[in-house]
């Protein structure tokens, strides 16, 4: 038997197509222990997330993370499930239903997947195989590049291309931290809430946190949120005394980048400040991460420290000006992919008016 997937029926005949993979981070399919243990083995066993070797990680990770984590954690996500499902997972389909949707006049067909749990890659590959998508470009939901979020979606995506026979062409997006219309839908998000509710006196943008080592071993991950918060300054014309940059989200006891979420917020407060926005620009939806941990935790953190009005601000989420930023980014991606014969409707119409077929559509 082959060790290669064998080329799908699709080789002679149907519409070569264009495929575009969204990807996101994942999430559990329940809050409950169960299913935060089978998320977190999966996540955490990922050698792009923790660089740890694996004689070392593999006795801490089974005999007290995977025993411990999985409850706590579980706990944490019934604080903020929706009716719908994780909110990751319910914003990250809105995305991809809106953008699938805008994009209907190319012909692109468009998938979501997650790098950890379901829906999952493997999965999301096949389908766009099976619709002869020779093209597939893959589009993960990071702004900012890291190894553990882009390089491991790209080792997941390899990984199941290592059994494929026939490989698509393939592109894939790996930052837009500084793109315009991701800058100008991240401010436009932000003046709408202050034209609401009064402006703060700081902004907090905080982003998720990596292992110090990460930067000093290359990754530009810090550069690239640094980037991100000054250009969202400067779009809404903040001093550089209004706003900072911070990280959240830390796991594990090495030091990781900083300054650290929490500890600023209540800095601010003992300092003074009394009323502050958080936005966390880092995170194309709304997760665990900016829900339980800043709006919830962030929140109780800052007024406990003396601070008065906290407001967290949402994620992107489905926004229109998002979703028509991750086009004008998708496209930036497709140079002389959007061209015949992935113009398949035209194409397809002039086939069969040429066989005299007519076209009823
Ligand atoms: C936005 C980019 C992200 C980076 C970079 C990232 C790195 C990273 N994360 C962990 C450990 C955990 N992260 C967890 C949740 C989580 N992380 C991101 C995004 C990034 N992570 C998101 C969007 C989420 C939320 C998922 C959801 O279901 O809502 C968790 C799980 C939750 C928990 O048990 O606390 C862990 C663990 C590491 C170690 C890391 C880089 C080294
Ligand atoms: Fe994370
Ligand atoms: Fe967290």
């Amino acid at each position: 038997m082959s060790r290669f997937n064998p080329a799908p029926a699709y080789t002679h005949g149907s519409q070569p197509k264009l495929g575009i993979l969204l990807i996101n981070l994942g999430t559990p399919d329940a809050p409950t222990a169960p299913a935060l243990r089978r998320y977190l083995k999966e996540f955490l066993s990922d050698p792009r997330v923790v660089e740890i070797p694996k004689p070392v990680w593999w006795p801490i990770l089974h005999g007290v993370i995977l025993n411990t984590r999985p409850a706590r954690s579980a706990k944490l996500y019934r604080k903020i499930w929706m009716p719908e499902g994780s909110p990751l997972l319910v914003y990250s389909r809105r995305q991809a239903d809106k953008f699938r949707a805008r994009l209907a006049r190319e012909e692109a067909m468009v998938e979501l997947a997650m790098r950890y749990g379901s829906p999952d890659i493997p999965a999301a590959l096949a389908r766009l195989q099976a619709a002869n998508c020779t093209r597939v470009l893959v589009f993960p939901l990071y702004p900012q590049y890291a190894a553990s979020t882009g390089a491991s979606a790209f080792d997941a995506i390899s990984k199941v291309l290592t059994r494929t026979r026939r490989l698509p062409e393939l592109r894939m997006i790996m930052h837009y931290h500084d793109h315009p219309a991701y800058i100008a839908a991240l401010a436009a998000s932000v003046r709408e809430q202050w034209a609401a509710h009064g402006e703060p006196e700081r902004l907090l943008m905080s982003f998720h946190g990596l292992p110090r080592r990460s930067l000093d071993l290359g990754d530009p991950y810090h550069c690239e949120c640094q980037k991100t918060g000054r250009l969202l300054a400067e779009a809404l014309e903040l001093p550089p005394a209004r706003y900072a940059v911070s990280f959240q989200s830390r796991f594990g006891r090495a030091e990781w980048l900083q300054p650290y979420t929490v500890p600023t917020l209540e800095a601010w407060a003992r300092e003074g400040v009394r009323r502050v926005d958080v936005v966390c620009p880092g995170f194309a939806a709304d997760c665990l991460e900016t829900l339980e941990e800043i709006a919830i935790g962030g929140r109780e953190a800052f007024l406990a420290a003396g601070g008065e009005r906290f407001r967290y601000l949402p994620a992107l989420n489905d926004r229109d000006d998002w979703i028509d930023a991750m086009l004008a980014i998708a496209r930036e991606h497709l140079g002389g992919w959007l061209a015949p014969p992935l113009g398949a409707a035209a194409l397809q119409a002039s086939r069969e008016r040429a066989l005299g077929m007519g076209a009823e559509r």
